[in-house]
């Protein structure tokens, strides 16, 4: 059985004014421990296929489940990255880390420990007493992704998590979040713009077509570039060949992109 399920997901946002369909009949089926990347020309319904997934807005058509179960019961099961970290200024980073569990009513003592050894693990020692503004951009994000991994969710969807940062601190930042996935096997979804960065972290790239959203094509990462780390992944002999493939492919759809017409009612 596939870990996370997507059988012909369909998407239409309806307004007074408008109507887009914004994912056309998606299928997927995702492996345990499985790294994607969802990645497409702008507007082709990466978020909103995030956001199905993660159970925030609810498909028009078809099933999404996890582990067998709906996304929607499985809330608390996913855990969500952002391009902006949204840490809550006034609290300290230990508070922002624990204040998930905390409103969901878990005992925080044994988590504090938890949250401590995370934020070592991802290079962030003695910090915990600090505020979000005494740290940089990519500290932030490792507090986001420490908070994100203290619920222990089954999954992660990853939307742009790296796209504010600084060149150096988004490959540094690649190669933790990868690093960290990989030992605590998690599943993960990534929308990207970055071919690159698809390509450095990704079991399988899934290439999106607009109008209507739907899948285009899926790339299998060959495995000598999947067993590297992400930095390592854009040196090797083979990724410019896979980069020079998407590019062209992606290229070719921002072309054909084409106004949708609204149907008559
Ligand atoms: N809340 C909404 N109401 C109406 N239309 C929406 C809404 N959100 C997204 N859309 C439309 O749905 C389509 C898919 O949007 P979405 O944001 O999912 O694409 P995307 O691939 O993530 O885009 P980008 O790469 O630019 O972030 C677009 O045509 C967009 O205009």
């Amino acid at each position: 059985m596939s870990f996370l399920t997507l059988d012909h997901v369909s998407h239409h946002y309806f307004s007074k004014e408008s109507y887009t369909k914004a994912l056309d009949n998606i299928s997927m089926a995702v492996k345990e421990g499985e790294f994607i990347s969802l990645l497409g020309p702008s507007g082709c319904g990466k978020s909103t296929l995030l956001s199905i997934i993660a159970g925030i807005i609810q498909q028009t058509e078809g099933t999404v489940s996890l582990q067998g179960k709906s996304t929607t019961e499985s809330e608390m099961e996913i855990g969500y990255m952002l391009q902006q970290d949204y840490l809550f200024p006034w609290k300290t980073i230990i508070d922002n880390v624990l204040l998930g569990p905390k409103i969901n009513g878990n005992k925080t003592d044994d988590l504090r420990k938890k949250a401590l050894q995370l934020l070592k693990e991802v290079g962030l020692k003695d910090v915990e007493m600090k505020y979000p503004s005494e740290l940089s951009g990519g500290m932030r994000q490792r507090v986001a992704l420490v908070r994100t991994l203290i619920n222990n969710p089954k999954i992660l969807l990853l939307d742009e998590p790296f796209s504010a940062l600084d060149y150096q601190t988004k490959l540094n930042l690649e190669d933790l979040v990868a690093d960290l996935l990989k030992s605590y096997h998690k599943t993960a979804v990534l929308v990207t713009h970055d071919i690159g960065e698809a390509i450095a972290m990704s079991d399988r790239i899934f290439m999106m077509n607009a109008n209507p959203g739907s899948i285009a094509k899926i790339y299998e990462v060959p495995i000598e570039l999947r067993n590297e780390v992400p930095f390592l992944v854009r040196r090797h002999p083979k990724y410019q060949l896979i980069f020079d493939k998407i590019w062209d492919e992606l290229e070719s759809k921002e072309s054909q992109q084409k106004v949708v017409e609204i149907p008559n009612e």
